[in-house]
């Protein structure tokens, strides 16, 4: 995902938002600076007095202890001001990662289909690092840089205003190097960042399908792939550190050149008496002692430019839209279980709520059209049916006539292009996000099972469950067997996407979660893999069970769902095109009829 530069106004506001919150720990880091700056200052002053005493015969005692001290001092302030902004740093690297992860996880999903995960991902890890330096201690640096810089340069007019001319013309000439080189640190920094977030979006992918990569032999390629990024990222960041080595190493030139001028052009005026060899002196100290502060000032200005190539990236990803998902407030004290569900960032049920009614809930699309984007087909076009409570109601049609999307309607992870979506008579847009979601349970097809322990998974959307209502559920999903099974039992680790565990306990696994969830309406997208039939049985067992008291809405791909359900819904290219039942579509729809013959999965009855 390319990402445009900012204005340099945006950047500028973008980074102070980052800052703000901070700006008076930076304040109290940048006094610190400050006096740590100052003592050195004086070091200049007090070793004049030093060598005009000696020259003088007078005793040097005082002024040596004075040094000491000074240099004592100033270390020690700037070691502490130092720690104050690196821990401020830290702090606003934090802030920037809970507020972008606090975005991520309530994106729409339109938002994330648009973008690639692993870039969104490096956004959070790799570009909030940037800001740590530019947030805090560029800011300092820039800040006392400048104050130390006219201080220096008002200590050395007071010196010699004829040396400090000649300083200040060798320092603007090879500054200009300076002004050239920022642009391109900012250009390389973003190109950089780019290829750091396509390593991450390639590493998604290959680890989302591993056994897919293996099984395609597709390793070599799709290292080339990574490789090739990480080769960018290299590239990118040797350009960065070019620009940066050209900026640095003027500052060097600068400071070298202008001491060969000053101790030319000072020679001479020693030689002639305009000033006397401990003026020519501290000014050459001066001129040293300005390497740090305009050092700091290059430093500060290519920190600069890094930031606002991270911020550009930041900031594309925070305008991102979002889900108003969270009426109760994420600084809410959390149990012990609910921070497991944290961990994960799934929205809080909270604990011992009771849902807002017990009873089934009841589903009724009127006339609902859909597409996933305006540039594609329609996918619902005028979709109408009504469920009025508890039984079982199977989707059934050909692939692609709009079934699983039936549920995202229902879900509200989309909203209907035009028509209506109710559920319990009410428009899904009129309910809480979160109020309509914890109503419902949602069973994907390919049941994800994610990575951590069997306990972690099941109480996954419902953190609040209790031990005796996860044993209740084990029992009903038929896991009961499998806990006993397993050495760990329900702390056995699943792995990277529940890949230790068989296709047919990973959707028990799956309905296990929904069911613990204590929903009204349990959405059920069957898997199109054959189970064997123990499983096929258990499985069928479980969803009529829950179907006497729960709204169960599937998308059937098994005789042996359409043939218990209460009533079957025939899909066909986007619309609904006969209700009833299994006994009657089969004599009456032609469609569910070729369909019961030959793509249904045969049941094991
Ligand atoms: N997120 C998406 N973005 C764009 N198009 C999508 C998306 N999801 C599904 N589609 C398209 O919408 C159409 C309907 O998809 P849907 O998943 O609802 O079909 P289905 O009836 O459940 O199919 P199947 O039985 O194969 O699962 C398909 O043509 C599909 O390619």
């Amino acid at each position: 995902m390319d990402t445009p530069r900012l204005p340099a106004r945006e950047t500028f506001r973008a980074l102070y938002r980052h800052f703000r919150p901070h700006r008076w720990t930076v304040a109290f880091g940048a006094l610190l600076a400050l006096l740590g700056a100052a003592s050195g200052l004086l070091q200049p002053l007090a070793a004049k007095a030093l060598v005009d005493r000696l020259g003088a015969g007078q005793s040097i005692n005082g002024i040596l202890l004075v040094l000491t001290a000074l240099v004592v001092l100033g270390t020690a302030i700037h070691a502490v001001g130092a720690y104050v902004l690196e821990r401020t740093a830290e702090s606003v690297v934090l802030a920037a990662r809970r507020t972008l992860v606090g975005r991520l996880l309530r994106l729409r999903l339109p938002e994330v289909e648009r973008t690639q995960p692993g870039d969104l991902m490096s956004r959070v890890t790799s570009d909030t690092t940037l800001l740590r330096a530019v947030t805090t201690r560029s800011i300092v640096s820039a800040f006392t840089g400048s104050l130390s810089f006219v201080a220096t340069l008002v200590m050395m007019a007071v010196m010699d205003a004829v040396l400090l001319g000649v300083t200040v013309g060798v320092i603007v000439l090879i500054g200009g190097s300076v002004a050239l080189a920022m642009p391109r640190i900012a250009l390389a920094t973003q190109r950089a960042q780019e290829a750091v977030g396509e390593i991450s979006t390639v590493l998604e992918r290959v680890f989302g399908a591993f056994r897919t990569v293996k099984a395609s032999g597709a390793e070599e390629r799709e290292t080339a792939v990574v490789e090739a990024a990480a080769r960018r990222a290299w590239r990118y960041g040797v350009r960065t550190a070019k620009w940066q080595s050209v900026a640095g190493s003027s500052v060097g030139l600068a400071v070298q050149v202008s001491f060969l001028a000053v101790l030319g052009i000072g020679g001479a005026r020693v030689a002639s008496g305009a000033i006397s060899v401990s003026t020519l002196m501290a000014f050459l100290l001066y001129l040293f002692y300005l390497i740090e502060p305009v050092t700091d000032l290059v430093e500060a200005a290519s920190q600069y430019q890094m930031g606002s190539a991270a911020v550009a990236r930041i900031a594309e990803a925070e305008r991102l839209e979002t889900e108003e998902l969270d009426p109760v407030g994420p600084d809410r004290p959390r149990t012990p279980r609910e921070a497991t569900s944290a961990r994960y960032g799934t929205p809080p049920v909270p604990h011992g709520t009771p849902p807002v009614a017990q009873e089934a809930a009841s589903v009724r699309f009127e006339d609902v059209s859909f597409r996933y984007r305006d540039d594609l087909p329609y996918v619902h076009r005028g979709v109408g049916f009504e469920v009025a409570g508890a039984g079982m109601t199977a989707f059934v049609g050909p692939s692609g006539a709009g079934k699983t999307t039936v549920f995202g309607l229902v879900e509200r992870f989309y909203e209907a292009t035009g028509g209506r979506v109710l559920v319990d008579g009410r428009d899904v847009r009129d309910w809480p996000l979160t109020e309509l979601r914890a109503a419902i349970g949602y069973v994907e097809q390919d049941a994800p099972v994610l990575a951590g322990t069997l306990r972690e998974n099941l109480v996954f959307a419902a953190p609040g469950a209790t031990e005796d209502e996860i044993r209740d559920v084990l029992v009903r999903a038929r896991l009961d067997g499998l806990v006993e099974r397993l050495p760990d039992g329900l702390e056995t680790v699943v792995g990277h996407r529940g890949s230790k565990l068989s296709g047919g306990e990973r959707q028990r696994v799956a309905i296990a979660r929904a069911l613990l969830r204590r929903p009204r309406l349990l959405l059920l997208d069957e898997a199109t893999s054959q189970l064997d039939a123990v499983n096929e049985l258990a499985l069928r067992d479980v969803v009529a069970e829950i179907a006497r008291e729960v709204t169960v809405l599937v998308v059937a791909h098994r005789l042996s769902t359409v043939t218990l359900a209460d009533r079957i819904v025939v899909m066909d290219a986007g619309r609904v095109r006969a209700v009833g039942t299994h006994a009657r579509l089969v004599t009456e729809d032609p469609l569910y009829g070729e369909l019961a013959a030959t793509q249904f999965l045969s049941s094991a009855r």
